[in-house]
Parts: structure tokens; sequence; C-alpha cells
């Protein structure tokens, strides 16, 4: 064993076996180590050890026990070996790391035990070594060194052919020791204090080993599973730059400069390629798949956000990673809704009334960056809670922007697929101004029925004949009232069929009036002579508070090809839950608003039990879930709007219902289907 490996076993046997006599160890490596994957091993063990001597020395030692696997270990070493070496190791005055680098090298090409260790050699030399910058200022380097003479020289020299062979893109420089002195200078004045030259090396280092991930992709890693944590672990290297840097410019009091900027820039853009590569790998075919690229996503974000709550990054650099967030998040909310979809979530959507009382209250309930809903208790602690959310909107949202979310359901029901939205929140948390709105600042009801005859008017131009009816009820204590019908105190049956039973032209209310309507305004109307009837009161935490639940529902008839499509769209406006101490109802209104929190409770555990998978899901506990079941059951895309009260007053019930929003969120619906029914209902 020479001195050089000597001394690598030590180092690795300190840094793997910590503890006492650890340090005297003479035994290189435990081979046992090898049971991991490869590439596991090296990334848990950059992540633990976290010293690039010792990694590179790790290469050695495995390289020595004969280890069969060493060809990823290899390239991983290696790269994290250049990575330091392009990073912050001071080369060459911090020769260790460089000299373990083509030791690996020197000993794969000189060891020729059975082949393995030559071939192994080969195949870093040709698919693992790539080019880049700081491999090449390496390469240059040993040509200047006695110490590289020799085998390693010979080494240098094959990377080097190879980086020049003819047709290589983008290599026009031939080798010629010479330079090296001017480039180790050059380094040195880099590690000496121009610490945006170093940041320039370092990014450029980040996008050069996005590409070689790329490429790693290209070359057969597509039939990795490992393909998301190298990602994972890449976006890390990536961002953990960033922090650094920001974090540097900040604490010195500068200005980011423009260079740092156009680095980023530049570095998002390799991330994104190496995303796109991913994608036309066809990475995320399968919900299991995409669901793995969603849980990168979580784990980069969730990073960044730490970074941004650490106070070290204040000033500057929290604008800078705010921005930096909502790109990532945008991606990954793409990611989301594509799984969302496959997978038939409840969708949810949050939106935070605005304070009623803004010039003497602070928000309890605030939106600190997009998706993120931040909950400070009104404890004496002041802890705060984080709700995280696809989809979220603060209490300057307008009508307008909630609709925009909401309109690709819409869309999609006028396509044949049925849909439920439904509000849901404490009492005066906004759900009535949400789904209708005041006729001057109308909701999602009217401005889904605006979207649906524009819909029907453009199919009808091309020829399709389309029409819509609407009906309006209310569950008020219990019982089942036509909002619609001239005798709205008449109460009505819901079928007690399940689920899956009812037929596609079946009504589950039967006797329920259903009214033709060709224009908005005809619903405009219709909306207000169901409100009128509809059971509201006043209390002391809402002056017209709706006392029952009110269910819009729109049916859609759509004539193609000789087959006639009828889904069936629910507009909710859920009564408020509510604290009866709080909202000091007596009497009728006391029995209102017990059967109100009854119904919502039963709500509450029929969303329990589906998101559970249990077999049996308790319907059949209230008029409102029997109600509902068609819509929660499957065969329906449904999207939950969770209203929650900013006042400090309301945490308790807000963090409740956001609680709520997110169980809903995990029930999986499965697909919903095309709705065919046989003729004119
Ligand atoms: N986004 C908003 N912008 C402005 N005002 C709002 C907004 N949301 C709600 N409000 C106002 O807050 C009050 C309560 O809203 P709303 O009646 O819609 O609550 P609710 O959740 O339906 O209550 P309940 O369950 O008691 O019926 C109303 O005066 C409404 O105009």
């Amino acid at each position: 064993m020479t001195d050089m490996l000597r001394h690598a076993c030590h180092a690795i046997a300190t840094a793997i076996a910590p503890g006492p006599g650890a340090a005297e160890a003479e035994t290189p490596l435990d081979p046992s180590g090898g049971d991991r994957a490869p590439e596991g091993l090296v990334v848990d063990e950059l992540e633990r050890v976290g010293s690039p001597t010792v990694l590179s020395s790790l290469a050695v030692g495995r390289l020595v026990c004969g280890d069969e696997r060493q060809l990823l270990v290899l390239k991983h070493c290696l790269s994290a070996s250049m990575e330091y070496v392009g990073d912050r190791v001071s080369w060459p005055a911090s020769p260790t790391v460089l000299r373990n680098a083509f030791f690996v090298l020197d000993a794969c090409l000189k060891c020729s035990k059975a082949g393995t260790d030559l071939e192994i050699a080969s195949a870093v030399l040709r698919d693992g070594f790539m080019h880049a910058p700081e491999t090449e200022n390496v390469l240059r380097s040993c040509f200047g060194r006695d110490a590289y003479a020799g085998a390693t020289e010979e080494v240098v020299r094959a990377v080097w052919d190879r980086w020049s062979a003819p047709g290589r893109k983008g290599f026009a420089v031939t080798f010629c020791p010479a330079p090296a002195q001017a480039e180790r200078q050059e380094v040195s004045d880099v590690d000496g204090g121009e610490v945006l030259a170093r940041d320039i090396e370092q990014y450029e280092r980040c996008s050069q080993q996005l590409r070689d991930l790329c490429s790693w992709l290209a070359a057969g890693g597509r039939d990795s599973r490992k393909v998301a944590s190298q990602v994972v672990v890449l976006h890390k290297v990536l961002f953990k730059a960033f922090v650094l840097d920001s974090v540097v410019q900040t604490t010195m009091g500068r200005e980011i400069p423009q260079g740092v900027w156009d680095k980023h820039a530049r570095c998002q853009r390799a991330f994104h390629e190496v995303l796109r590569e991913v994608e036309t790998l066809r990475f995320s075919d399968t919900p299991s798949m995409a669901k793995k690229k969603q849980m990168s996503f979580r784990a980069v974000l969730g990073e960044i956000k730490n970074f941004i709550a650490a106070e070290d990054v204040a000033l500057g650099g929290v604008k800078y990673w705010k921005d930096k967030y909502m790109a990532e998040r945008e991606t990954r909310r793409e990611t989301h809704e594509q799984l969302q979809q496959m997978r038939g979530n409840i969708r949810v959507l949050c939106r935070i009334r605005p304070l009623a009382d803004a010039a003497s209250e602070e928000a309890a309930a605030t939106m600190p960056m997009p998706g993120l809903i931040r909950l400070r208790s009104c404890q004496k602690n002041r802890r705060t809670l984080d709700f995280e959310y696809n989809c979220c909107f603060a209490g300057d949202a307008t009508q307008e922007e909630i609709f925009r979310e909401i309109s690709p359901l819409i869309m999609s029901f006028a396509d044949g697929y049925n849909a439920c939205i439904f509000a849901y929140g404490q009492t005066g948390s906004g759900k009535t101004f949400t789904m209708q709105g005041p006729k001057a600042n109308p909701g999602v009801a009217p401005m889904a029925l605006r979207l649906l005859f524009d819909q029907a008017k453009r199919s009808e131009e091309a020829g399709t004949e389309k029409w819509i009816e609407v009906s309006f009820l209310e569950v008020y204590n219990e019982t089942v009232r036509d909002l619609l019908s001239p005798s709205p105190s008449k109460l009505l049956d819901i079928c007690t069929l399940g689920p899956h039973q009812l037929g596609p032209n079946a009504d589950r209310v039967p006797g329920l009036t259903k009214k033709h309507v060709a224009s908005v305004g005809d619903v405009e109307s219709l909306i207000a002579v169901g409100s009128r009837n509809r059971a509201t009161t006043a209390h002391s935490m809402n002056e017209h508070s709706s006392r029952s639940h009110a269910v819009l529902s729109v049916r859609y008839f759509d004539v193609e090809g000789g087959e006639t499509h009828a889904p069936v769209l629910h507009l909710v406006d859920l009564a408020g839950s509510e604290r009866i101490a709080k909202s000091e109802v007596k009497g009728i209104h006391l029995k209102e608003a017990q059967a109100i929190n009854k119904s919502l409770s039963a709500l509450g555990d029929v969303i329990a039990s589906l998101q559970q998978r249990q077999k049996h899901v308790p319907y059949r506990n209230s008029k409102l879930t029997q109600l509902l079941q068609d819509s929660l059951a499957g065969n329906s895309k449904v999207m939950m709007v969770c209203n929650i009260s900013p006042e400090e007053s309301s945490v308790s019930e807000t963090a409740s219902s956001l609680n709520f929003a997110k169980r809903a969120n995990q029930v999986e619906a499965g697909q919903a289907k095309k709705v065919t029914v046989a003729g004119r209902a």
C-alpha cells in the first residue's frame, strides 16, 4: 500500500467510523458500505462527511478495495472533487483533492486486475469525465507538476485528446503547458477575494453539472429510478450556491450586481433544460413517477422556504428568493395539477376575506408568499402555523381573479364532465360573496353561467345544439326546500339510491323545479328569486348570515354526433360553521345553528372516510351529504373554495377550516368520465 493510499484510508476510516480508536484505524474501508446504491452512497457521504478531501479519499479507498460497482462511485467522486476544486479549494495550494482524483484515474489505468479497473477507467474517461472549465484547469495544472508525471500524465493526455477530438463542439483550445501558470494565477486571484469572479465560476460549474446530468440521462440514465434524486441533488447544489451568494452580498451591504442576476438567469435556464430533458424521457408518465417528481420539487421548495425564513438572507436577498420561490412554485404547481387531475383529487382554492376593520386590526391570517397561508396565533407565544395549498388568494383578490382559477373547471363541465364547486368556511368568511357576490361585483355562479352561455353560443354557431336548465334548492334544518318553486316551503325528498346506482337521467331530488334559461339575465333573476326565498338571519358575526346550504344546479345539454351529453354542475354555498357561544344565537336560530354544525360535521366525516378510503362512507348521515354524494363519490370534478376570515378572533375556526381543506385535498375520487344520456332528460 502506498503512502498516499494509507493516508487516504486513514481519512476514510476517520470520517466513516468516528469514535474511540477510529482515528488510529489502519484498515482502509469497510466494503459493506457498498451495499447501498452507489449514487445514494456518494450523496449521503457528501452530505454527512462534507469534506472533499475525505470524499475523494473515499474513491481511492473503494477503488483499492475492489468494489465491483465502482463506476458510478468514481463518476460521482470525481465530479464531487471537481466541484470542490472549482469551488473553494484553492488549488494548487490544496492539492489533496486533486491528487486523489487523479490517483483514482491513475490507479484505474495502472491496475489491470482482470481488466475490470481498466474498463472502469476507460468508461470514466469516455463518459464520466466531462469537459468543464474546472476540469480543464485541473488538467492544465497537471502538466505543470512533477507529481503528475508518468501514468497520470497519460491519463490526462487521453482526456485532453478526447476533448479536443475533431468535431467536438465548443472545444477549440489546443493544449500547451504554458497557460497553466496563467490559469493558476487567475484562480488564486479568485480565492484572494474576487467574489464575483468566483461566483461566475461557481454558477458555470452548476450549469455544467446540469448539462452533464442531461448527457447522463440521454446516455442511459433514463432507466434509472434515481433520476429524481439526481435532479434534487443538483438543484440543491445550485440553490446553495445562490444562497451563499445572496448572503455574502447582503452581509457585505452591497446591492446584488447585475452579473449575479445574469448568472442566476443562466443557471435557471440550465435547470429548466434539464427538466425538459427529464420530461422528454417521459419521466412523469405514470402517477407514481409524477408523484416522485412532485416530491423532488417539494424538497427543493422546502429548502428555499427555509432559506427565505433565515434572518441572514434579509434585505436584498429576500426579494431575489421570493422571485425564485415563485418561479419554482409555478413549475411545481403545474406538476401538482397534472397529478391531481390524474388521481381525481378534490382541488382546493383558499381565499382570505379582507379585514372588516383594517384600520384598527392587524390580520392574523396572511399570505406571505403565493401558495402559503400563515396563521398567527393569538396566544402569548405568538406561534405561527403555515398551510400550503396550490391555489391561495389574499384579501385583495378580485372576483375575476378567483374565477380565472375556476374557469378551467367550468370549461371541462361544458365539455361533458360533471363538476361541483362548494364554498366552505366559518360564518362571515365570504362564501356567499365568493359564490354569488353582489350584483355589481358578481361571483362564481353568475360568471360561470356567463361563460357557459358564451360557450353555448359559440357551439351553436358551429351547428351543435345546446340548452341549459337550472334548479336551486336549500337544505334548511335537515329539510330540502325548492327555492324556485312557487311554494318554497314545500319539502322535498332525496332519492335513497347509492351514488353509483342513480342513472344519468335520474334526479337525486325528484320533483325539484327545473327552469330552462336562455340568457345570463334569466339566471340572475332566478338566483335573485331563490336568494330571497333562502333562509338568512342576522347574528353578531354576520348581518346577513345564510342559515341553509344552497345548491344551484346547472345541467348543460349538448347534442353532438347523435349523442347527448348532459353533465351537471353543482354550485354549493354552504352555511357557515359557527361557535354558538360566539354568535350568541337563541331559540329558532340556535336550532338552525345546531343543524348547520351537525350537517357540516357529517360532511367532515364523509371527507375523512373518503380520504382514508374506507369501505363504508356515511353519506346518509345528513341531507347535505346525501345530496353531494354523487359528486364526492367520483365521476365528478370537485373543487372546494375554502373561505377564511383574517381576524385574530377567528384563528381557531380558520385553522380548523384550513385543516378541513387539507383533508379534502387528499381525497382521490378517481378520474371523472364524460356524462352521456339517452335523450333530453
Ligand atoms: N372578498 C371580499 N371582499 C369584500 N367584502 C367581502 C369579501 N368577502 C366577504 N365580504 C363581506 O363580508 C361579509 C360576510 O360575507 P358573506 O356573507 O359572504 O359570508 P358567508 O361566509 O357567506 O357567511 P354565512 O356563512 O354567515 O352566510 C359580507 O358583508 C360581505 O360583503
